[in-house]
Formats: structure tokens, C-alpha cells, sequence
């Protein structure tokens, strides 16, 4: 009989090797255990019952959503669709920074400070040495989002058993193989069936066990992106406008050629680990079962084996970091020069510009290219030299370390592990040559690696530079520090010097009015600009709004009307003087912008646009009857039906029209309700008509207007008039500077001979000289326009007759 019975079996197998067979079966048990759909409270289930009926309940779960969900069917294609859904995780949830800042070093303020920080951000650029001292930075800063959570440690955990197991396995094969050889070579039969049994028997758990280090692998690096993304989510769109200042240029780095960076590296790191610890311990574990074979001489040799390789290719490795971090900037320059084009298709394809953008992208391409061709040229010499050295020199010295024990009498001792049991000698020979070829080969390869994983640590040193720039330069933008940059020498003493890091002005934010005390208007400079400071627009502005002053802003194009909006939004500093506005949203103060922006979502979003969800404005008692009472306010009554209702999804800004974009913008004012509107040009592509309208609801809702505008007709929905751009004539106790407070009084009119440009306030409501006068001028401005076109227009008329009477 050919097989004998499991007991007599399971008796003749060695002791180790049932140990071996035992931890891989414990280890399939726990993987199948394991929760792989993320969650880890597998310790805490309390009884064999309750473990059995969570098993069918995840199992049953994931049965329904995979038949909900299979590739290339319709419910896939409602899922992307759906994929702009808001997440009900994100913004609405209480959750804040992720991690708190100070884990991260920002820098001080301070020219050296900041030279420093640079050092650091480009180490892993400049020179391949300095990869330790950033990944240890980064990995000592990243301890708390990996540590936080626990699911991360877990997958960890989950990950360096099955590493272990495939060593394990390894082993188990190289020797199972010389046994089936030896069985072979001495015929015997029964022990070479059995042989090929164990065979299929171990290729179960290796092959499961290889798939399992890919998926955790690929999990880990999910799971790492996930922490590391609402990190940076957290950073970039938080209340301090951070997204906004990077926009501005104010950031050392460019937020979105990053972004992909960051799935680089949660990949990259991901597949170190297996990379490194993997091949290390192979190294180790193979190691050790060699020397056991090849004797002492053997191993000394393996070792200087192993020492002469890592010089060789320590020596012919290039600047792989540097190179990577090359390219992950010039593919994302790339992609944002595709994406602008996206953007701005409508515009681009009005000026037929497709061939200009092509020259501008090709351009960034070629760079790309030119570049990536550069990295291939370098990897030629380096892949040669690695192949070389670790597929035929590895493999000539394997040769000759396993010919020591079979040609070298003195070790022959080495040879008795596997022999015994009455197999011939060349049996044995041929059992020690296959079980040491086949860990040697393995050996080769965990070498390999293992020095393959030199240029992944590059290629990491790379990414981490890139992500530690921008986590620098976001947390500084955070903290509101920014390069000190002095005073340029040529800069006449009178005039201020508008640096960012050098911001005094008081903003308060919470009382029922408007109020800008002695506040330069200012644009802010960025980049290598910073250097000469903002932009002085107007050297201080004293402005304050109270309840029913409606003002509208008028002044030439490019003088600053906006930057008073932006500096009022906190968008740009307060570089001097106070500022005090009411909170933003209901009962404070809205503001519209010059171009209507809709966001991605249903038409109901549209019109809601705000932090708070529709469910939370519902809960408060906002009803659909109202969102139609004030399209009909707006005259967009028609849009629900024309548009297929309130939850329909589109991209709206390609939907609507320019003018319909712009009353959707007032709609979405009038469902706030607020006391104070800053509306920045967002009706100029709206008719006369339904514009007065609009402007005479929003004030019959109690809203008080500051209207940034060019249309004089716009005078007659406001009380003040702030002209910019105009010398400042109105004498500090003039009628003409505040209807309801006297503040103006107390405040003095800028008078500085330096000010190029100036503003005035003046009342129209009251009517007293000064105001009569301002009327007049306008009027004598229409009647100015009127009188020169009207004897053109009435020649014209003339013409026109002449021509259809055909005389
Ligand atoms: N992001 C910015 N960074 C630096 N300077 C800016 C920025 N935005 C605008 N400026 C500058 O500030 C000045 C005032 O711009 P602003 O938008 O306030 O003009 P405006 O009076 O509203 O003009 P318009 O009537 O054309 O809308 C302009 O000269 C412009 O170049």
C-alpha cells in the first residue's frame, strides 16, 4: 500500500515541520476571521454564536451590495453619477483638524527660520543622503493620525504575520522540494506521493498568503491616503480660507500639482514596508538555514557576498529621489494646464484658442517628456549593473557555495542534515542541492529586493519632499506665518511698506454694522513680488455702514472696489486701522461676487449654497414654498419645471445663462436673509428692469445694500454714493460723510499728497447743497451723453427712412 493512514502519517512527519503546517492553518483561520471589510473589533465578540452570526450577517452584506453594485451595470453607472454627492462625513460632522497643528513644525517668522525650513523641505531633492532625516521627520510627525486610529496598526500587525508565513512557507517548499527529488532519485514511490501530496498541500496557504500581502499591502496604502488627505482637506479647506491664500499665491508650493502626490507616497510607503521587512527577513531566515547546510566557510562567503553587492549598486545608484520628485512637478504642472483648459472651455473656444492652449500644453508636455526620457537613459546603466550583479553574479557564487559541501571533503559533515533514513549518497546530494538551489534562488531574490527597495526609498525621499512642502506651507498659511521680507531700500520713508508678515489692523467680527476705521486698501503681493510689498490702492478708507445706509460704490475699473469687498470677507488683511462687520450668513452680512459661481449638486443647492445642509435650514423651519416664492422674486419661477424639478443635478454653470447665473446668485441672497449685502457687480448681465426689482425686494426685506456698480441708474436704490478714484474734497465736518452716525466726524479725511487716488462719500437721501450738487453732475453726465448721440442717432434715423422708402 501506497499511502498509509493519517495517524501513521502525521507520526513520521518531523516535529518542526508539524509546527510549520500548525501556524499556517492558525494563521488561515485568523486571516478568515479577520474583518476585511475594515472594521476591527474582531477581539471583542463575546461568544462562538455571536461570532458565527456576525460572520453571515457581513457575509450577507457584502453578497447584497456586490450584486447591487457589479461592474458595468447600470447601478454602477448611478453610483458615479452619484459620485458628487456631499459626504455626510465631511463637513457636517464635529470633527476639526484631524491632528492637531503643532505636530508638524511650522515655521518661526524670520528670514533664517524660513531658509531653514527650506533646507528641510528640499533635503530629499538635493542629495539622496539626507532620505532618513526627512522620512524620520515625516514619520515622527505621522505617528499620531497612524496611531490614532488603531485600524492602521492593525493592518500592520495583519501584514508582518503573513510576511512571516511566506518565509515560513518558503522554507518548507525549498526543503519539500529536495525531498521529492530524493525520493525520486532513490525510487521510492511512497515517499514521493506523499511528497507531491504535502506539495498541494503548502501551495494552498502560500498562494492565499501572497494574495493576502497584496491586498493588506493595497489596504494600508488606502488607509494611510485616507488619514493623510483629510488631513491635508482639513488644512486646505478650513475657515481660514487657506484654499483661497494658495490660490492667491501665498503658499510655497502649488496645492493642486501636489494632490497626486500624496496617493504616490501613501503607495510608496504602503510597499516599503513589505519591501524592506520582507526581503530582511527572508535574508535572515534563509540565511541561517543555508549556513546550516553550506558550514562556516559557506556563510562567510554569503556575507561578503552580500557586502561586496550593496557597494557595487550602492555606487552605480543615481538621484532617484530627486528625479522622482522632477517628475510628480512637471506631470502635475501637466495636468493643471489641461484641467484650466476644462475650466475655461466655453471662453477658450469663443477666442478659437484651441491652438494656442496646445502650444502651452505641449510645451509643459515636452518637458515632461524630455525629462522622463532623461530618468530612462539614467535606469540603463543602473538596470544593467543591477541585473548583472544580482541575477548572474548571485548566482555564480550560489553555484559555488553549494559545491563546498558535495566537493570539499572537510565539509562534508554539513551534508548530514536531510540525509539519513537509509538514502543513498547521490540521493541525499541531489536532496541538499535542490533544497539549497531553491533557497539560494530565493535568496537572490529577497537580495534583489531588497536592494531594489534602495531606489523605492529614493523615490520616497522624493514624494515626502513634495508632501512635506505642502504640509509646511499649509500649516505656516494656518498659523498666518509668512516670509519677513525687509523693507526695499528705495522705498520713500512717508510710504508704508505692505508686507504679510507685518499685518496690525483689528478685525472684529459680530456687531450690527459696517465699519472701516483708517484701513488701507491694499492688494497683497505674492511670491518673488512679496518682496516690494501690496499694492497701496488707497492709503485708508473710513466707511461706516449702519442699518439702511444703503451705499453704492462706484469708481473706474482696476481702482479697488472689490479689494474693499475682499479686505471686508477677510479674504485680503487688514494691513491698519479696525474693521468691524457683522457674522456671515442669516441676520449678518452676505456677500455676491462679480462672477456667479454654482456648485456642483442639484438645483436646491444651488439655491442654499451655505455650511449648512438643506435638512439642517429644513429643521429650522425653511420650506420649499419659500425657495418658489423667491424664484418668482428673482423672475426664475420657470427653472424647476423647465429643469425637471429641485433635485435635478446638472452642471448649472454650462445650464443656465449668464443673466439666469446672476439671479440665482440674488435668489440665493434673498433665502439668507441678511442684514448687510456687499453685491460686487453680480447684476450687470441682468436687465434693467427685473434688476430694480430685485434691488427694491431685497430692500423691502430689510436688507441694507453696499452695491459695487458701474450703472449710474443703480443711484436710486441707495442713499450714499462712495465714489473711489476721487480726490477727497469733503472737509472732516462735512454733511456729506455719514447720514445716521457722526463717526466721520471724528475720523480726519485722508489728505496724503502721496495718495494717487482718493474716494468720497456723499448722502443722497437728504438733500441738502452738497447732495442736490452730486444729482447734478450725474444728471448733466446723461445730459452730456444725450446730447451728442441724439443729433447722431436722429441723421442715422433719417438715413434708414431714406433707404426702405427706396426714393
Ligand atoms: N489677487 C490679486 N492679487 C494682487 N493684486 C490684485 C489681485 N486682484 C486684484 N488685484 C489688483 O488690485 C487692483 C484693484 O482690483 P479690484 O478688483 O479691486 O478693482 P475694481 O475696482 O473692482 O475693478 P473693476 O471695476 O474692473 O471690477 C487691480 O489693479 C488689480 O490688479
Amino acid at each position: 500500500m501506497i499511502l498509509s493512514t493519517p495517524v501513521d502519517f502525521l507520526s513520521r512527519v518531523p516535529t518542526a515541520r508539524r509546527r510549520a503546517v500548525a501556524v499556517t492553518v492558525l494563521a488561515l483561520l485568523l486571516a478568515r476571521a479577520a474583518p476585511l471589510g475594515g472594521s476591527n473589533d474582531i477581539w471583542s465578540t463575546l461568544s462562538l454564536k455571536e461570532w458565527r452570526d456576525t460572520r453571515r450577517m457581513r457575509s450577507e452584506e457584502r453578497r447584497q451590495r456586490e450584486s447591487q453594485t457589479p461592474l458595468n451595470t447600470p447601478a454602477l453607472e448611478k453610483q458615479m453619477v452619484d459620485l458628487d454627492l456631499e459626504s455626510p462625513r465631511a463637513a457636517h460632522t464635529t470633527r476639526a483638524l484631524q491632528v492637531p497643528s503643532p505636530s508638524l513644525p511650522t515655521p518661526k517668522p524670520g528670514a533664517e527660520a524660513w531658509s531653514q525650513q527650506a533646507v528641510l523641505v528640499n533635503a530629499g531633492r538635493r542629495s539622496e543622503g539626507c532620505v532618513p532625516q526627512v522620512s524620520q521627520h515625516l514619520m515622527l510627525n505621522w505617528a499620531d493620525p497612524i496611531s490614532k486610529t488603531g485600524k492602521e496598526a492593525f493592518l500592520l500587525l495583519l501584514h508582518t504575520f503573513f510576511l512571516v508565513a511566506r518565509t515560513v512557507l518558503s522554507v518548507m517548499v525549498a526543503r519539500l522540494d529536495g525531498r521529492i527529488v530524493r525520493d525520486l532519485v532513490s525510487a521510492n514511490g511512497k515517499g514521493f506521493l506523499q511528497g507531491l501530496g504535502w506539495w498541494f498541500a503548502l501551495a494552498v496557504p502560500s498562494t492565499y498568503t501572497n494574495s493576502m500581502i497584496r491586498y493588506l499591502e493595497r489596504k494600508l496604502a488606502l488607509a494611510f491616503r485616507t488619514n493623510l488627505t483629510r488631513y491635508i482637506d482639513d488644512l486646505y479647506l478650513n475657515k481660514n480660507l487657506n484654499f483661497y491664500k494658495f490660490g492667491l499665491g501665498l503658499g510655497t508650493v502649488t496645492a493642486l500639482l501636489i494632490t497626486t502626490d500624496v496617493t504616490r507616497f501613501c503607495d510608496s510607503l504602503a510597499a516599503l514596508y513589505g519591501n524592506i521587512g520582507k526581503p530582511a527577513l527572508d535574508l535572515i531566515i534563509f540565511t541561517s538555514q543555508l549556513a546550516a547546510s553550506l558550514g562556516p566557510i559557506g556563510t562567510l562567503g554569503l556575507f561578503t557576498n552580500y557586502a561586496f553587492t550593496a557597494w557595487i549598486l550602492r555606487a552605480a545608484t543615481p538621484a532617484f529621489g530627486r528625479m522622482a520628485a522632477t517628475e510628480a512637478k512637471l506631470e502635475g504642472e501637466y495636468r493643471a494646464g489641461l484641467s484650466r483648459i476644462g475650466r475655461d472651455g466655453e471662453e477658450v473656444a469663443f477666442y478659437n484658442g484651441g491652438r494656442r492652449e496646445m502650444g502651452i500644453v505641449w510645451s509643459t508636455y515636452e518637458r515632461l517628456v524630455r525629462h522622463v526620457h532623461s530618468v530612462f537613459k539614467v535606469r540603463i546603466p543602473y538596470g544593467m549593473t543591477e541585473d548583472f550583479v544580482i541575477k548572474y553574479f548571485w548566482s555564480a557564487c550560489g553555484y559555488a557555495l553549494m559545491s563546498i559541501p558535495i566537493l570539499f571533503p572537510a565539509a562534508k559533515d554539513a551534508l548530514q542534515i536531510g540525509t539519513g533514513g537509509g538514502h543513498s549518497q547521490v540521493a541525499s546530494r541531489a536532496e541538499s542541492y535542490m533544497s539549497n538551489r531553491r533557497l539560494l534562488i530565493s535568496l537572490a531574490d529577497a537580495g534583489g529586493r531588497l536592494m531594489y527597495s534602495g531606489k523605492d526609498l529614493a523615490e520616497l525621499s522624493g514624494y515626502t519632499s513634495r508632501v512635506y512642502s505642502l504640509l509646511a506651507s499649509l500649516h505656516a498659511l494656518n498659523n498666518g506665518i509668512y516670509p519677513v521680507n525687509p523693507r526695499p531700500e528705495g522705498l520713500p520713508l512717508d510710504q508704508p511698506f505692505y508686507d504679510m508678515s507685518n499685518v496690525h489692523g483689528q478685525v472684529i467680527v459680530g456687531p450690527d454694522h459696517l465699519l472701516l476705521k483708517g484701513v488701507p486698501i491694499v492688494a497683497p503681493a505674492a511670491g518673488v513680488g512679496a518682496r516690494r510689498g501690496g499694492e497701496e490702492l488707497l492709503r485708508r478708507l473710513d466707511l461706516r455702514v449702519e442699518k439702511g445706509d444703503h451705499t453704492l460704490i462706484t469708481g473706474p475699473n482696476g481702482v479697488g472696489k472689490t479689494s474693499i469687498a475682499r479686505i471686508i470677507a477677510e479674504l485680503w488683511p487688514t494691513w491698519a486701522g479696525s474693521l468691524e462687520r457683522p457674522h456671515q450668513g442669516e441676520g449678518g452680512i452676505f456677500f455676491l461676487p462679480q462672477r456667479p459661481y454654482l456648485c456642483i449638486g442639484s438645483l436646491r443647492d444651488q439655491y442654499v449654497y451655505s455650511p449648512e445642509s438643506y435638512a439642517e435650514m429644513k429643521a429650522r423651519g425653511r420650506t420649499d414654498a419659500e425657495l418658489m416664492d423667491i424664484l418668482a422674486h428673482v423672475h426664475l419661477e420657470y427653472l424647476p419645471s423647465r429643469e425637471g424639478g429641485w433635485e435635478t443635478r446638472k452642471e448649472w454653470k454650462d445650464v443656465l445663462s449668464g443673466g439666469e447665473k446672476q439671479r440665482m446668485g440674488m435668489a440665493r441672497l434673498f433665502y439668507h436673509r441678511p442684514n448687510y449685502a456687499i453685491l460686487d457687480e453680480c447684476t450687470s448681465a441682468v436687465s434693467s428692469d427685473v434688476e430694480g426689482l430685485m434691488y427694491e425686494h431685497a430692500k423691502s426685506i430689510g436688507i441694507t445694500l453696499v452695491t459695487i456698480s458701474h450703472r449710474p441708474s443703480l443711484l436710486k436704490y441707495h442713499t450714499r454714493h462712495l465714489r473711489i478714484g476721487e480726490s477727497p474734497s469733503a472737509p472732516p465736518d462735512s454733511p456729506l460723510a455719514s447720514s445716521k452716525s457722526q463717526i466721520f466726524n471724528d475720523l480726519p479725511i485722508p489728505t496724503s499728497p502721496q495718495m494717487a487716488m482718493g474716494w468720497r462719500l456723499t448722502n443722497l437721501a437728504s438733500g441738502t447743497e452738497a447732495e442736490n450738487l452730486e444729482l447734478e453732475t450725474e444728471l448733466e453726465k446723461i445730459v452730456n451723453v444725450l446730447e451728442n448721440d441724439v443729433g447722431r442717432w436722429e441723421s442715422r434715423l433719417k438715413e434708414i427712412n431714406f433707404e426702405l422708402s427706396g426714393k
